[in-house]
């Protein structure tokens, strides 16, 4: 445990750090982040001894700190900074073998068959055992920061001390080395204080966090303290923005560049290609629009460019529908990263493309409908196992700029709209025999140029929103017209 009191410290007379308090428990891992310049590495060269306290007290493990030995603070604190002394001449073994000095006894101290043990065990978690008999001075920057490492673990430490640990290191091994710093504190439990820069790692792997602003913890609080954009603007003086993590709940931070204010936006109408055959359609824009989808692929809230609707047998059944449209894809050099996918059994020469400008805002809408497997998703579930043609795909491009919660507000419009058209047209679910709300496979997207105000709202009470709900109702109510006239013509197709 850490514990610092009324801390005042920093070179000759003048105090960098001021009036700080601090308590770190047992077993965590607490990141300290701050701009250049706030005052981390002086607090840290505080903690370690190699400032000199002007005011306050520090403990460790219960222990003031100027009362422990040398030797008491090397068996209880390892510190890893980022000066990596390129003139060591010794080998990687020998400068991990250091780690162990504190516990070797008599005159000779000789390595023990424990501290050996400790040594290969610490040499092949950090995966350096084959630079054992190397030079630490010919190795590299990244492998270096990972010997000292393995030195400071050598060392069995009951806190760990880190100044910035990834610096060196690439995107494999800043996660590898968060990855074991992370299983020693919750397998071994050991406390672990990191200077960290970058605001993502440390919301992926600290319990709490502390922010340094000109010498003073401006808040310390667990991960979610980065949700406060506004805090986080103020002290590092950029844009910022929290997003979330697709796979974990901590929050990520995006940063704005200020070139991004500049970028020409795009129009709707000058910048698109359509391509439209009996196997596929294609819109692609000049620049990525602002898209909100659940396509077989490019689903969620991105930024995409091509935007596609591929054509599909009626029995159509592939256990890998995503990799199967990707193929597809790439044999029409079509780029499926900056893309969205649907499929559809429909004709595809039954499309409907409608386009309108309501209120200033231009819009369009391509929708293409069969209703064989309508379904009312408010009566009770049965399993379809019919094979008709039966999907509404609707793409919605818009010229207007939509924060994300008008993105969900747009889809919801967009949805209501398609549910309206299925209800004036008396479209039914076959196996309750109620009103249809969509089928059972419907996809929507909604993409959007970002250009002009910004909007928030685009729901039923708004401009947006009405504009999003006439458009689809109309091309929707058109697409199912036509659907039905091809059955009635052909019987089910
Ligand atoms: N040896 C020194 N003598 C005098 N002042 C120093 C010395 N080292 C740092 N400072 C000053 O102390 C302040 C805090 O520096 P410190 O290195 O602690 O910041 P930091 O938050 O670690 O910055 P960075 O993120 O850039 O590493 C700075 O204003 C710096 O100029």
């Amino acid at each position: 445990m850490i514990r610092i009191e009324n801390l005042a410290g920093g070179y000759k007379n003048t105090p960098i750090i001021e009036d700080l308090h601090l308590e770190i428990e047992n077993g965590e891992f607490f990141a300290l982040l701050g701009p250049n310049g706030s005052g981390k590495t002086t607090l840290f060269k505080l903690i370690t001894g190699q400032l000199p306290i002007q005011e306050g007290r520090i403990f460790l493990s219960g222990k003031e700190i100027s009362l422990l030995s040398k030797l008491e603070k090397a068996k209880k604190v390892s510190v890893l900074t980022q000066e990596v002394h390129a003139s060591f001449d010794y080998t990687v073994e020998e400068i991990i073998s250091l780690g162990r000095y504190p516990y070797q006894k008599g005159i000779m101290k000789q390595l023990s068959k424990a501290d050996r043990e400790v040594i290969e065990d610490v040499m092949e978690r950090t995966k350096i055992s084959k630079y054992r008999n190397t030079q630490f001075r010919m190795i590299s920057g990244g492998e270096k920061q990972r010997v000292l490492l393995a030195k400071a673990m050598a060392q069995e430490p009951e806190i760990l001390l880190l100044d910035e640990p990834t610096n060196h290191l690439d995107i494999k091994h800043t996660f590898h080395l968060l990855d074991l710093l992370k299983e020693q504190q919750q397998k071994n439990g050991l406390t672990i204080f990191a200077i960290l820069h970058d605001l993502n790692l440390a919301s992926l792997y600290a319990n709490r966090i502390g922010l340094l602003d000109k010498g003073r913890l401006l808040e310390v609080g667990d991960v979610d303290t980065l949700r406060k954009e506004e805090q986080l603007k103020q002290v590092y003086e950029v844009q910022v923005k929290t997003q979330a993590h697709p796979a974990v709940s901590n929050p990520q931070i995006l940063m704005t560049p200020q070139h991004a204010a500049n970028e020409k936006p795009i129009d709707l109408v000058k910048s698109y290609k359509l391509v439209k055959n009996k196997n596929y359609i294609h819109i692609q824009f000049d620049q990525p629009m602002r898209t909100i989808s659940n396509g077989v692929i490019g689903e969620g809230i991105q930024w995409l460019k091509h935007f596609c609707n591929f054509h599909v047998d009626k029995h159509y059944n592939c256990s890998d529908p995503k990799r199967d449209l990707q193929e597809r894809m790439d044999s029409y050099q079509i780029p499926h990263e900056q893309a969205v996918g649907m499929m559809t059994a429909v004709n595809l020469e039954d499309k409907v493309i409608e386009t309108q400008e309501i209120e200033g805002i231009q819009m369009m809408v391509i929708v293409t409908a069969g209703v064989g497997n309508a379904v009312d998703i408010a009566s009770e579930y049965t399993p379809n196992s019919a094979s008709q043609i039966g999907t509404i795909n609707t793409m919605v491009f818009i010229d207007a700029h939509f924060t994300d919660g008008a993105l969900v507000n747009g889809y919801m419009s967009a949805t209501e709209a398609k549910v309206k058209a299925l209800q004036d047209l008396d479209i039914r679910d076959p196996q309750s025999n109620t009103i249809a709300t969509g089928t059972s496979t419907d996809a929507l997207l909604l993409a959007l140029t970002q250009r002009g105000s910004v909007t928030q709202y685009a729901g039923s009470g708004t401009v947006a929103g009405k504009g999003i709900g006439q458009l689809v109702y109309q091309t929707t109510h058109k697409a199912v017209k036509k659907y039905l006239k091809r059955v009635q013509n052909n019987g089910i197709y």
